[in-house]
């Protein structure tokens, strides 16, 4: 499966399925707004309605009184009034119908943003390892904003162009059915210089596109990576480059806007002429009585009433296959598997298990533990291990050894197939999302600070006290730094912590593990981008938790372990050596020793 075959809709999907699939999607997204789609029809209708009374009106002025020169003033300035009126009360409605229906687009947008972006936040670890960040964001922006133009201009247009159409070829019929048929019969030829119209502007407008998003990638790419183009003096070639494709999108646009001047408008006026010429001319072919020169009127003014609905329509096909495709996306991602729930009935069990249990239970209890993220590709091999509560155990091992690994397993960010993993006395499984997240903490290797305060950054949304803030702060030794900051723990610290150094990052994300007050803290190469002054800050503050938190440290830099009441050595997905530091030195040409040793060489 390529990596990004989760996000897009398989090419397998039949435009039928994708329509269904989008419709439905736009259902659930409108449904509160159900009623304003009922009213605006209704309004639509209306306002049609007085479109086409306007001609009729004029066709009874002229036949009525102009030529019978029957000058009934009051009734003939009704009519007049009736005439000019009629068109800008329509147009006023379907005013008010668009602005209707463009806040029904709003908030169904609003509303499906919320859902896509409340279950990717549920989505299982799996699932990201083979999402591709853009697209997913993409998902939540453009693909929503694709949803918005379904609805506003494909679902108004359409709608208010139809009733206007049927409304309008309903009119005609009433005034004379034979000329109405022949209008019809002319009418697809409307449809034929569309789709002419489509065919040829197609591929510029298919490459304005995908230059628009070369200009957004080339955009972030530049900024997200400013500090290298600036030191590598890349500004000019990157300024080149950007300005090419500038240059590219605006000639594409040109093309567009070509092919709309050259053939578009020009083809449907001569059309627009030819069907006047037809109108007229059978008219011509008649005995022109006084009743005929008012149908005759009405007619010229219905014609560009059916030929600009019928052009809104068909332009509306392509913007209507661009967001049925958006929004069978949309709907794709909506369908993924949320990660497993732990339910609040799990709580009962848990707490059932915990009070069930004789004598202290350790920490983590691992057991005959499997894993691989592809199969046949084994990552962890029969795992087996004990970690008694309030010990301090550090993890090392070659790179790609399966650390990491072994912490997203009692993370449970992927499920163990094989194996069991017990957390005091509790299977993982059976654990509540509240208690396990209060459980365990994590201190990941970055970071990742939110551009927010130093208070939002250690509280994360869980409304802890200010108290509990410092206390967890002081614990991190992170208290003083925060304090000498100008606005102390109101300190925006900006995107993705920038104000500080990234020693003072790890010491917040410490702090932000420990104001969870877990009796697990996971950390996995907290210490790997630190100068060893923090360092040995870090090791003070694992220090001060002995006893009280079981701390999991995976650590490259093995001075961090050094002190650990147990080191866990893995090799290829499986433990080889354990033990603590001293006694792991005694293995000759054990892996510990050789990795301590390489280290001790490299720092000297
Ligand atoms: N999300 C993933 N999908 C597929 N394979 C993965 C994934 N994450 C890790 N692996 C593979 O699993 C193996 C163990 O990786 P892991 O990250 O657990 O090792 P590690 O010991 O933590 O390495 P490092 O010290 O470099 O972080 C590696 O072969 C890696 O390529």
């Amino acid at each position: 499966m390529p990596p990004d075959s989760m996000l897009t809709t398989p090419d397998t999907t039949s435009i039928g399925a994708q329509t269904r699939q989008a419709f439905s999607l736009l259902r659930r997204a409108a449904r509160p707004d159900q009623h304003h789609l009922g009213w605006a029809v209704l309004w639509l209708m209306l306002a049609a309605l007085f479109e086409v009374m306007g001609p009729i009106m004029g066709k009874a002025l002229i036949d009525e009184h102009l030529l019978p020169h029957h000058l009934d003033w009051p009734r003939m300035a009704l009519l007049l009034a009736g005439l000019l009126l009629s068109g800008w009360i329509a147009s006023g409605l379907r005013y008010l119908q668009l602005v209707r229906l463009s806040g029904l687009a709003m908030r169904s947008v609003m509303r499906l943003r919320e859902m896509v972006y409340t279950h990717v936040l549920l989505l299982p670890m799996s699932f990201f390892d083979r999402a591709i960040t853009g697209q997913l964001v993409s998902r939540v922006t453009n693909d929503t904003e694709a949803v918005k133009n379904l609805y506003i201009q494909v679902l108004f247009v359409i709608l208010d162009s139809t009733i206007v159409l049927v409304g309008t070829i309903a009119a005609m019929a009433w005034l004379d059915v034979r000329l109405m048929g022949m209008v019809l019969a002319l009418l697809p030829a409307v449809l034929v210089i569309v789709f002419l119209y489509q065919r040829w502007s197609a591929p510029a407008v298919t490459r304005a596109r995908a230059l628009r998003s070369d200009i957004n990638g080339q955009m972030a790419e530049s900024i997200g990576g400013m500090s290298v183009l600036q030191a590598n003096n890349a500004q000019q070639r990157f300024g080149a480059r950007f300005a090419a494709t500038n240059q590219a999108h605006y000639t594409a646009r040109q093309a567009e806007l070509r092919a709309n001047a050259w053939l578009l408008r020009p083809a449907l006026d001569l059309f627009n002429v030819i069907l006047l010429a037809v109108v007229i001319f059978v008219f011509g072919q008649r005995q022109m009585t006084a009743t005929e020169v008012g149908v005759l009127y009405a007619f010229i003014s219905y014609l560009a009433r059916v030929i600009e609905p019928l052009i809104q329509i068909t332009m509306q096909f392509s913007q209507l296959q661009q967001a049925v495709v958006a929004s069978a996306r949309v709907a794709t991602l909506l369908d993924e598997a949320e990660a497993k729930e732990h339910t609040a009935a799990a709580i009962g069990q848990a707490a059932a298990a915990d009070q069930s249990s004789s004598g202290p239970q350790p920490a983590v209890a691992i057991r005959h533990l499997d894993f691989a993220y592809n199969p046949g590709q084994p990552v962890l091999h029969d795992l087996s291990l004990e970690i008694p509560a309030g010990a301090f155990i550090g993890i090392v091992g070659h790179t790609g050894s399966g650390k990491s690994t072994l912490l997203s397993l009692l993370l449970r960010f992927y499920p163990a197939p094989h194996g069991s993993i017990t957390l005091h006395g509790v299977a993982l499984d059976d654990i509540d999302n509240e208690r396990f997240r209060a459980e365990v903490g994590l201190v990941p290797q970055d970071p990742f600070l939110l551009a927010a305060s130093a208070r939002d950054n250690i509280d994360m949304g869980r409304g802890l006290t200010q108290a509990q803030i410092e206390t967890a702060a002081r614990a991190a030794h992170a208290h003083d730094f925060i304090m000498a900051l100008d606005r102390g723990y109101d300190t925006e610290l900006g995107e993705g912590g920038s104000r500080l150094a990234v020693g003072q990052k790890q010491l917040i994300a410490i702090a932000r593990a420990l104001a969870g007050q877990p009796r697990i803290l996971l950390l996995d190469e907290a210490t790997s981008h630190i100068d060893s002054q923090t360092e040995q800050v870090v090791q003070l503050a694992l220090d001060e938790l002995r006893g009280k938190v079981t701390v999991i440290a995976i650590a490259h830099r093995l001075s961090t372990i050094r002190d650990a009441d147990r080191i866990i050595v893995l090799n290829h997905g499986r433990i080889t050596e354990t033990g603590p530091h001293e006694a792991l030195m005694q293995i000759e040409g054990g892996l510990y020793q050789r990795l301590y040793l390489l280290q001790q060489l490299s720092t000297s």
